[in-house]
C-alpha cells in the first residue's frame, strides 16, 4: 500500500531547518532590543561608554538574557539603558538598523515592522528627524545587503513614544511626516502599570484624523482595562502583546469556552494580537510555553501573530519562537502559515502589497516546503 499524502491528523511537524527557510512576518520587534552583542561592545569602546556590565560579547549576550529574565517588566526594561546608550549617533543608528535587517533576513523574515523610540536617541545632539533618517538609511542598507546575499526582505519603521514621557503627540506628528518615507505607523511602549494609554489620547486622535495607523503596547503587565482603553478610547489598530485578553475568556471543565464582551469584540473585529511568547515568560505574563495563552487563542481563531519583541533580551528569533511553539503545541507548517498570513494581513502597508506578499511570497514559500516530502523518495516506494 502506498501513502498518497501525509495523513492530515499526523501531518509532520515542521523541522527547525524548515522553519528557518519558511517565509516569516514580524510585526513586533524593538530596534534597541535586537543589537548584536559584538556591536554593542565595539560601539561602547569607540564612544567611551564605560558602563557596560560585560565587555566580552558572549558574556554580554548572557548578561542581557539573565537580567531580562526577572519576572518583572520594569526590571526587563532597565536593560535598555545600555543599548540606547550606544545608539546616539547617526553612524551607530544606521549600523544597528542595517545589522537588524541582515539578521532578520538570515532568519527567513520577509517582512518586518521594527520599532524604536526616537526620543531616546537625542543625547548625542541629533534631532528627531535625524534619528529617523539615520535608521531609515540603515534599513535600506540592510535590505541591499540581504538582497546581495540572495535574501528578500522589506522593512518598515514604527515610531514609539515612551508612555511615561509627554512627547507622544510630537512623535505621532513625526510618524505622520515620514509616512511615505519608510515609517508605517506609531506605538507607545514602556512600563504599563500607572501609565494608561489614555494619557496620550491627543496623539491617537491626531493620527486618526490623519488616517494613519498605530498599535499600542497593552495587556502585557497590566490586564483588561489597559486593552479596553487601547481599543475603545484610543482606537488602536493592533495590540502590542494583548496576551491578557485571556482574562476575559472562561474555559469550563468540559472544555466549552465563554468569551466576555471585550474578548468577543477583539475576536469579532479581527483585532491583531502581537504575541511575544518568550518575552512574556521573562516578564511573568505567562508561566511556561505550554501555559501560554497563544495555544487557546490559536484554537479560538483570534487574529494571533507570533513575534520576537526583543531578540537580544529574550535570546530569540522568529525561528526560535516558532520552534518553541512547534515543540509545545505540535504545530505543523499549516499552523505556521496561518500565523504568518495573520501577521501579513495585519501589517500597516497598503492592502495590495499585503495581498501580493501573501499570494506571491508566503503561500508559495510554504507550499514549496510542504511539498518536499514528495521528492524525498522514489515513485512507487512508500514514503
Ligand atoms: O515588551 C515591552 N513592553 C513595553 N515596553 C517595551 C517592551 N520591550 C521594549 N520596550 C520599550 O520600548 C522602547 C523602544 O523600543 C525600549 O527602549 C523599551 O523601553
Ligand atoms: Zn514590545
Amino acid at each position: 500500500m502506498t501513502t498518497l499524502s501525509p495523513n492530515p491528523s499526523e501531518a509532520p511537524l515542521a523541522s527547525e531547518t524548515q522553519i528557518r527557510r519558511a517565509p516569516k512576518v514580524l510585526l513586533h520587534d524593538h530596534l534597541d532590543g535586537g543589537l548584536r552583542p559584538a556591536t554593542i561592545v565595539e560601539l561602547a569602546a569607540a564612544q567611551g561608554y564605560e558602563r557596560l556590565p560585560e565587555t566580552d560579547p558572549e558574556r554580554l549576550r548572557e548578561w542581557f538574557r539573565e537580567a531580562a529574565d526577572s519576572g518583572s517588566l520594569v526590571r526587563y526594561l532597565e536593560t535598555f539603558t545600555h543599548t540606547c546608550a550606544v545608539m546616539q549617533s547617526r553612524e551607530a543608528l544606521a549600523r544597528v538598523a542595517a545589522e537588524c535587517v541582515e539578521d532578520l533576513a538570515a532568519d527567513g523574515v520577509v517582512y518586518a515592522e521594527v520599532r524604536y523610540a526616537p526620543e531616546q536617541h537625542l543625547e548625542g545632539g541629533l534631532s528627531l528627524e535625524e534619528v529617523v533618517e539615520a535608521v531609515n538609511e540603515g534599513f535600506r542598507e540592510g535590505e541591499r545587503r540581504a538582497a546581495a546575499e540572495g535574501r528578500r526582505i522589506r522593512v518598515g519603521a514604527l515610531l514609539t513614544a515612551m508612555r511615561h514621557a509627554a512627547r507622544a503627540l510630537e512623535i505621532a506628528e513625526l510618524a505622520n511626516r515620514y509616512r511615505d518615507l519608510g515609517v508605517v505607523g506609531f506605538d507607545i511602549a514602556g512600563a504599563e502599570a500607572g501609565f494608561p494609554p489614555t494619557r496620550h489620547l491627543d496623539a491617537f486622535e491626531f493620527l486618526k484624523r490623519e488616517n494613519n495607523h498605530f498599535t499600542i503596547h497593552a495587556g502585557e503587565a497590566f490586564g483588561l482595562p489597559s486593552i479596553w482603553q487601547a481599543l475603545q478610547w484610543c482606537g488602536a489598530d493592533r495590540l502590542g502583546h494583548g496576551v491578557r485578553i485571556i482574562d476575559d475568556i472562561q474555559v469550563a471543565e468540559d472544555g466549552s469556552v465563554k468569551l466576555g464582551r471585550l474578548a468577543a469584540y477583539v475576536r469579532d473585529k479581527r483585532i491583531p494580537l502581537e504575541l511575544c511568547p518568550t518575552s512574556n515568560l521573562q516578564t511573568g505574563a505567562a508561566a511556561s510555553y505550554a501555559e501560554h495563552p497563544i495555544g487557546l487563542l490559536r484554537r479560538l481563531r483570534f487574529r494571533a501573530t507570533v513575534n520576537t519583541d526583543n531578540r537580544l533580551m529574550s535570546a530569540t528569533s522568529m525561528t526560535g519562537e516558532f520552534t518553541h511553539l512547534v515543540r509545545t503545541f505540535r504545530y505543523t507548517l499549516d499552523d505556521l502559515q496561518w500565523f504568518t498570513v495573520n501577521a501579513m494581513k495585519s501589517a500597516f502597508i497598503p492592502f495590495d502589497e499585503r495581498l501580493a506578499m501573501i499570494n506571491d511570497v508566503i503561500k508559495p514559500g510554504y507550499a514549496a516546503l510542504r511539498s518536499e516530502w514528495l521528492f524525498s523518495h522514489p515513485v512507487g516506494v512508500p514514503s
